[in-house]
């Protein structure tokens, strides 16, 4: 039978904003994640509206995702109408849903990321190609406090990332510390050469990007919102990546700027 010809060769173009930061970092462009996104950083918003929020927010970014980075495939799906015309069937692309897939829960700020990632992936993919691994990980900070590294004190890891799709949901991307660490963490301990590693985060700073791309060249970054509101005024006057030397969205601390406060706090009313 023909096909409708709209549906077979699927183009789709992420709606993303400019930037000089390479062809492997996407900030996306969309209003209603943006909205949402500001009134999740505003002090006004605490629980349960807080982690409502984020469930809206990576939902939104997990689909930008998968739009843009799963693999398709050629379907035939029969619909209800079948039984009435031999016309009564889908043909086209669908993404892929025999695609591998690993969710990295980044305890604590990622663990509810991860688990809306989790969960809806199990809704679009064969569940048995879903996976989620758990990392439970701290940034290290000096005397001064500001942020020297991060550790990993405990791990459940379901196996070996071959030939899957590795996400790591977390939702600020600060000094880059805590997932450029996660994802030597995956590297070093079982190698091999995963379909793609990538990062979703709410919001990322100048420096993650930074860090991200020297550690990890391989990766590919997602996020919402970059912050680089440490910036002199006329570098934010700049196309983002343009002046990156310049650029920063980080205080001496390394609290992201302008940011929304300590998100693993606020997710788990724990203030450490
Ligand atoms: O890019 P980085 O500088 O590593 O920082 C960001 C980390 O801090 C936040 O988490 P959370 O509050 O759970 O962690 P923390 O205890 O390590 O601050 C965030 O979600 C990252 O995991």
């Amino acid at each position: 039978m023909t096909v409708d010809s709209q549906y077979s060769n699927l183009s789709y173009n992420l709606n993303e904003i400019e930037h000089r930061y390479g062809d492997n970092v996407h900030i996306l462009n969309d209003p209603f994640a943006l909205s949402q996104l500001a009134k999740l950083c505003s002090p006004d918003v605490g629980q349960p509206q807080f982690n409502r929020l984020i469930e809206i927010l990576y939902q939104r970014l997990l689909i930008s995702v998968i739009n843009t980075e799963f693999p398709r495939k050629k379907a035939t799906v029969h619909s209800r109408m079948k039984e009435h015309t031999r016309r009564g069937v889908f043909r086209g692309e669908l993404i892929d849903d025999e695609t591998e897939v690993v969710t990295v829960d980044i305890a604590r700020a990622g663990i509810l990321p991860s688990q809306v990632c989790y969960t809806y992936l199990n809704e679009l993919m064969n569940p048995v190609r879903v996976r989620q691994d758990h990392l439970i990980m701290s940034r290290v900070t000096n005397p001064q406090d500001e942020v020297v590294g991060a550790k990993v004190s405990g791990e459940k890891i379901g196996g070996p990332v071959d030939g899957r799709i590795v996400l790591f949901p977390d939702p600020m991307g600060a000094t880059g510390s805590s997932l450029s660490t996660a994802i030597s963490y995956y590297k070093e301990t079982f190698g091999g050469e995963p379909l793609r590693l990538i990062t979703l985060n709410l919001i990322f700073t100048p420096e993650f990007v930074r860090r991200l791309k020297n550690d990890h060249p391989d990766v590919i970054m997602y996020a919402c919102r970059l912050d680089r509101g440490m910036s002199p005024d006329e570098v934010l006057d700049t196309v983002p990546g343009e002046r990156w030397d310049e650029e920063s969205g980080l205080t001496d601390k390394h609290y992201i700027v302008p940011g929304g406060g300590g998100f693993g706090e606020l997710m788990n009313n724990a203030w450490i």
